[in-house]
């Protein structure tokens, strides 16, 4: 599992070994100086001679792009440290003794200081981002929002496009969001130090990220029990998934009952089921609307009946009667997943954690202007991880917010991020196979998936698969359709339980 703290709890977990006199600077610096090296290893380059340009902020962030110089001007390196007013003292005192060429622009948007900014990031082939780290607040304020500007656009114009190393974060991200309030320099990798912060996690900042390698600074057991965000890895859903013994049979094993598809929509009654069967429950009862069903999967029962999850939504052309049988289900206790339409079954009750919404960016648009807040589509993109927690924390439900990158959010506060998803995964039918997932995952879970956080924790479990199938299905790169992501869960399922 990756898991994300803010700047807050980062300061706090440093602040002890800072006070014992332990050169955390140094050990960052040193990694970004080595990651350095291993790019230029990696990619056959002679190491003495090669050119990298430091950017260096005010604050500390600009202190370890600083000492990472000198580190690397000690290796032989051209290094060149930009920088203007106010820079990390001792850093630049080691830059210094060590060779680094140190410029200053002291009116650093004059149009002067603007070419030569040009001028020695087309000189330099590595670039390391040292404008901005934990401590920024809001967009890059100037003269930082410019370079940034100037720098983004030398880069999509250079015919090599330079590789940028970020320090702890891309400068202009928002560091506990993942919101990118204003101009921002992606970069190619990032070196995180001590361990990851939201933004390494949360779109869209997590897309400037590039690679993320996580820095061990010795600050662990010094950071809060909770992460600020998680992202469940192949070995956690292992952890969580139940793998059958000799003595269960299909009631044991899970059985999911799905409300799905209609005779406008029968084909989404057909994905749903077909990604519920695919993660292994006990049994699938259907007696949604779709005509096709049944003939597709014949181990489908048909007609209601018992069931540890309800899958509610997907298709559904009409929720007349349906309200009250998931009211029932979750007074009973009963983990209900409302996709697609059943989403407004969200809209004015309030929900228990175990009812899971999976709203795309426009149903979750809808979903948080009916709970009466003005927003609009742009804003519930540009800002997943708000959208998401806001909407658990009004309806009280769990919520797997479909993105790219997933984003799961429980009415506690609890997020998750699940990327590793290739983008040929947004295609029609897609959801439904996950709604069926996500019911299969509850339903085999059905003694805790009630309790705290299990929900959101069971759907990240879901959407991790669902994106590893996708993967698993697009190989390469190819086109892939919703049955292709079904198809692939089994031998996902298989990998990660091996
Ligand atoms: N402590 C340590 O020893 C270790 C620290 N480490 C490293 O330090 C980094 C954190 O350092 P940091 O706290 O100095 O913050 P940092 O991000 O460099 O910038 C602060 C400066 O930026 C300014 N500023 C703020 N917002 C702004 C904006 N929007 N636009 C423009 N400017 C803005 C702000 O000005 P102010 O708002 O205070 O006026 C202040 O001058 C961390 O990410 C990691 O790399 C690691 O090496 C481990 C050891
Ligand atoms: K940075």
């Amino acid at each position: 599992m990756i898991r994300a703290f803010s700047a807050e709890a980062v300061r706090s977990a440093e602040a002890p070994l800072l006070a014992a006199g332990e050169p955390l600077m140094r050990r960052a610096s040193y990694a970004i100086a080595n990651r350095t090296i291993s790019y230029l290893r990696a990619g056959g380059f002679t190491i003495p001679g090669s050119t990298v340009l430091a950017l260096v902020g005010p604050g500390n962030n600009g202190g370890d792009a600083l000492f990472a110089s000198a580190f690397l001007a000690d290796r032989g390196l051209d290094v060149t440290a930009l920088y203007t007013g106010t820079v990390h003292d001792a850093g630049l005192a080691a830059a210094r003794r060590a060779g680094v060429r140190l410029i200053e622009l002291v009116e650093p948007t004059s149009a002067r200081s603007l070419a030569e900014l040009r001028d020695w990031a087309a000189y330099g082939g590595i670039w390391i981002d040292g404008l901005l780290g934990i401590g920024a607040r809001g967009a890059a304020r100037e003269p930082f929002a410019t370079w940034i500007s100037v720098l983004d656009a030398g880069r999509r114009a250079s015919p090599d496009e330079p590789f940028i190393i970020a320090v702890d974060v891309p400068s202009g991200v928002s560091v506990d969001d993942g919101e990118l309030p204003g101009p921002v320099l992606p970069a190619s990798l990032t070196v995180a130090t001590g361990c990851a912060k939201p933004a390494h996690l949360l779109p869209p900042a997590r897309y400037v990220c590039g690679d993320v390698d996580v820095v061990d600074l010795g600050f662990d057991a010094h950071l809060p029990a909770q992460a600020e965000v998680c992202e469940l890895s192949d070995a956690d859903v292992a952890d969580l998934w139940p793998v059958p013994g000799l003595a269960d049979h299909k009631y044991t094993r899970g059985v999911v009952g799905l409300i799905t598809g209609s005779q406008t929509y029968p084909g989404a009654g057909v994905l749903s089921v077909a990604g519920a069967l695919a993660a292994g429950p006990g049994m699938v009862r259907y007696w949604g609307g779709s005509p096709h069903v049944v003939q597709a999967y014949p181990e489908v029962v048909p007609g209601s009946g018992q069931v540890h999850s309800l899958v509610v939504g997907s298709g559904l052309d009409d929720l007349t009667g349906v309200a009250n049988e998931v009211t029932a289900a979750l007074d009973a206790g009963i983990p209900v997943v409302l996709d697609a339409g059943a989403i407004e079954l969200a809209y004015t009750r309030k929900l228990p954690e175990w009812a899971v919404l999976t709203p795309h960016a426009g149903e979750l648009t809808a979903l948080l202007s009916a709970r009466g807040l003005q927003t609009d589509r742009a804003e519930v993109e540009s800002r997943p991880a708000w959208a998401a927690r806001t909407a658990a924390t009004l309806t009280g439900a769990s919520v797997v917010a479909k993105f790219a990158t997933d984003v799961i959010a429980s009415p506690s506060g609890q997020l998750y991020a699940q990327g590793g998803a290739p983008a040929w995964r947004a295609t029609a039918g897609a959801g439904d196979v996950l709604a069926g997932l996500i019911g299969t995952v509850l339903a085999m879970n059905a003694e805790h998936a009630c309790e705290p956080g299990q929900a959101s924790l069971l759907a990240a479990a879901a959407t991790h698969i669902h994106g590893q199938a996708a993967a698993l299905a697009a190989g390469s790169g190819r086109p892939i359709r919703a049955l292709d992501i079904a198809a692939h869960i089994p031998p996902v399922i298989e990998r990660i339980l091996t």
